[in-house]
């Protein structure tokens, strides 16, 4: 993956395409896109119906012969056609035609961390389909990191942890690059699964797509505490009629126990593979978090009590990694100079 920044700043368009949503980044017009990475087909006919907001509403609620497709999942492009049609679609005419005019366009793409070379090559491939020349790969985690605010380049620890819809990466840096990090399979995705599976199991109620989205509500309000309770509206698991629960704080928090450990472990690999320099500045910096995920309530609280470390979380955390990556085409991000002779 590149980190030359003087070959990023060639770049015109920065681009993260992530599991839940896609974002794009273009020099000297800033953030462009911020949709989700859906897309409806009719299969009948191979024609795209819509994308981003419209087509994640039709998720759940359409007929046999239209398909709602995700092309990312786990942090790759799974399906590099229908990426493209999505992008297409996503930019817009007016910008898709500058990229076809220009020769030479080149585009910087953000990837997890440790991504494979078959995952590398389909992002690269992707944007050559669109017309880029040339396509630098950018590790997320230090896109996040740049997008964050952090001061990478310099020679002490930053720890960022980003949690997206598929993955949580957690890295620790220094001096522009990473020292240690660690991708767990699980994010915002995995957590909603574990509260579906909860009410399944306990309710005997099968959640909407959508339905999640009262519990997070339920437990930012009622933050660290237990009480409280809401109503959530689903399908009978035996009648199949619709039926409400009412559902509380306490249950679900600790149904997402689990996968919030997982990030926990992740988090506690990183740190024991650190020079112990590097954990002793973590500790006055504290750990920043990214990441749509990093929304969760009670992730921020988690994380500071199993790690006894202030957490932070960044200001618009789902973009930080697109703000990252623009920040360095648009040639914000100075390289450090150490300079040998200095006194
Ligand atoms: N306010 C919120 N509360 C809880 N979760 C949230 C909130 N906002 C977004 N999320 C979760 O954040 C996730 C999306 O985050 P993000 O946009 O960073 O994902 P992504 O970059 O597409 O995913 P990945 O990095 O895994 O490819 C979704 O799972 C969503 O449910």
């Amino acid at each position: 993956m590149t980190i030359s920044l003087a070959h990023l700043r060639r770049c015109s368009t920065a681009v993260d395409l992530g599991a839940a949503r896609t974002r794009v980044y273009v020099k000297n017009q800033g953030l462009v896109v911020d949709a989700p990475t859906v897309a409806a087909v009719n299969i009948r006919t191979g024609a795209m119906l819509a994308v981003g907001d419209q087509a994640e509403l039709m998720d759940g609620r359409t007929p046999d012969y239209i398909r709602v497709v995700r092309p990312v999942s786990g942090g790759t492009i799974v399906d590099i056609d229908m990426a493209q049609r999505l992008l297409r679609h996503l930019v817009g005419d007016k910008l898709r035609k500058s990229w076809r005019r220009r020769r030479s366009m080149r585009a910087a793409v953000c990837l997890p961390y440790g991504s494979q070379p078959l995952s590398q090559r389909a992002a690269v491939e992707t944007l050559t389909g669109l017309g880029a020349r040339q396509v630098e790969l950018v590790d997320t985690l230090i896109a996040a990191a740049v997008g964050c605010g952090l001061p990478v380049e310099h020679p002490e620890a930053t720890m960022i942890v980003v949690c997206g819809a598929g993955t949580t990466q957690v890295a620790v840096l220094s001096l522009g690059s990473i020292v240690a990090a660690e991708t767990v399979p699980v994010g915002g995705n995995a957590i909603d699964h574990a509260v579906i599976q909860h009410l399944r199991l306990h309710h005997e109620l099968m959640l909407p797509g959508r339905g999640v989205r009262p519990l997070h509500l339920l437990l930012s309000t009622t933050g660290g505490l237990a009480q409280g309770s809401t109503e959530v509206h689903g399908r009978d698991l035996h009648s199949g009629q619709a039926r409400s629960v009412n559902v509380d704080a306490e249950r679900v928090r600790h149904a997402i126990a689990t996968p919030l450990t997982s990030i926990l472990d992740g988090i506690g690999a990183v740190l024991r593979r650190c020079p112990p320099d590097l954990v002793a500045d973590l500790g006055e910096r504290g750990i920043m978090l990214a990441g749509g995920s990093a929304l969760i309530p009670g992730l921020e609280t988690m994380i500071n009590q199993a790690t006894t470390m202030p957490v932070h979380i960044a200001d618009r955390p789902g973009t930080c990694a697109v703000q990252g990556l623009g920040a360095m085409i648009e040639g914000k991000v100075q390289p450090l100079h150490l300079d040998p002779m200095a006194p």
